[in-house]
């Protein structure tokens, strides 16, 4: 069985094979500031109180704080309604992306299954969690009965070896966007493994799980091991839950050769030893190219930060980079932590000050110009190289602009140059 039938069977207390169509309990639901207003107009139809106030949590991340009025006012309603409900998992703003707090206050565990009103919810599967994003109207009806529908997804499996020490999450998740395609995955999970997946640590492996939706996958999920576990401990998940959880430890069957070849749909295998670090181009995650291949192209932005790569070790990366560097005259970086714990991390560090001096810009953890609304909205004929996952025409506001992706690594050797490189004394 995949790691997909395994969670979702032990949630039923049944075996389930893909295909079959389940009613599943919610363990935990989440919506943010952009999604909460749309989910309570459906939740107000069907109930008064939400199913269960504990497993409920909001947060504000996307438009703070906010730059109109209309945001503002989605923000009033959300507030009214996280006060109503009662719901204490309210996260009013500063606090961080949805994705790195769930994980970082302890509301992600393995074996569960996490609802969210945001597409990149599937970066929970990194810690073994069925996690999925949800539209405004199944949100408002899973906070009303704390269910949902779902059809036992068919898996892809993302086998990856190799070491290579110029090789990060994020270069790893863009080749297999290049590999599988934009909608390569739809309505399938992926499930990444192997030795390369194995040593990476919880930061990079989200990196992974974020962007399964990417090429249209429902979940990106990784067996949990002592790497999840250690991360749990540390975000406050008492010793007796991890201990319960390492014995109900869920594993794939993939390397069981009997069973491999019927229960997975297809598998992606590649090897990172002699791979070159990877550049998604415009317009979308799946046009990657090995960054030799576009090498020089001239920057206007650089944003390092996001639920894809605004981590602790992303900013380490960037700043060992940008330490004692200036950023690049035709350049604005912009640095955002994911969340308030990365950033007073990023603080005690000294990363923040090496940010500061290289001349880069510093927001409140959020969003920020991962979407477009503000902080860094492109001008005409601008060229961004950016940590995020998305890089659709326009998505940093300017259907007129062109947006790059790439790990933290290549974009802050880029901030400097003025050009997108892989080159850095420091190599
Ligand atoms: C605004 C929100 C609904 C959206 C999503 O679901 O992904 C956003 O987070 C994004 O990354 O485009
Ligand atoms: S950081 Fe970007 S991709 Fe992640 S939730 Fe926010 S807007 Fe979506």
């Amino acid at each position: 069985m995949t790691l997909a039938e395994k969670i979702i069977s032990k949630k039923m207390g049944r075996e389930v094979v893909a295909g079959e169509t389940v009613e599943v309990d919610v363990d935990i639901a989440m919506t943010h500031d952009g999604t909460t207003p749309l989910t309570v107009k459906t939740f107000e139809k069907i109930a008064d109180k939400v199913w269960n106030p504990e497993k409920v949590v909001i947060v504000f991340d996307h438009n703070i704080p906010a730059n109109t009025s209309k945001a503002a006012n989605m923000q009033v309603l959300t507030r009214n309604f996280v006060n109503e409900q009662g719901i204490k998992n309210y996260y009013k703003g500063g606090e961080g992306i949805c994705h790195q707090l769930l994980p970082e206050k302890g509301h992600v565990l393995p074996n569960t299954v996490i609802a969210g009103g945001d597409s990149h919810t599937c970066t929970h599967g990194a810690f073994g969690a069925f996690a999925t994003g949800f539209g405004a109207t199944d949100m408002g009806y899973i906070y009303a009965m704390g269910k949902t529908w779902l059809k036992v997804p068919e898996t892809i499996r993302v086998e990856v070896s190799g070491v290579n020490e110029r090789i990060y999450g994020k270069d790893i998740i863009l080749k297999t966007c290049k590999e599988i395609g934009r909608s390569g995955a739809t309505y399938m999970a992926l499930e990444y493994g192997g030795n390369a997946v194995k040593n990476l640590d919880m930061d990079d492996r989200m990196t992974l799980s974020n962007m399964a939706i990417e090429m249209g996958g429902k979940t990106g999920l990784i067996e949990a091991d002592d790497t999840t576990y250690e991360y749990l401990a540390l975000a406050g998940v008492n010793s007796s839950k991890i201990a319960e959880l390492k014995k109900e430890r869920l594993t794939s069957d993939y390397y069981d050769e009997k069973i491999q070849n019927d229960a997975y749909h297809g598998v992606l295998e590649f090897d990172i030893t002699d791979m070159e670090e990877q550049v998604a181009c415009p317009h979308h995650p799946d046009n990657v190219t090995d960054v030799s291949n576009i090498k020089g192209l001239e920057i206007n932005q650089v944003f390092i930060g996001s639920c894809t790569n605004g981590k602790i070790n992303d900013l380490r990366v960037a700043a060992k980079y940008l330490k004692n560097n200036e950023v690049h005259r035709n350049v604005r970086l912009i640095v955002i932590p994911a969340s308030k714990a990365i950033f007073n991390q990023a603080i005690a560090e000294g990363l923040i000050n090496t940010f500061v001096d290289a001349g880069a810009m510093i927001c409140t953890p959020g969003c920020g110009p991962c979407l477009g609304a503000h902080q860094g909205v492109l001008g005409d004929g601008e060229v961004a190289l950016s940590t995020t996952n998305r890089n659709f025409k326009g998505r940093m506001g300017n259907l007129n602009s062109d947006v790059y992706l790439s790990s933290p690594a290549v974009a802050a050797m880029s901030a400097i140059k003025g050009y997108i490189t892989n080159e850095h004394e420091k190599y």
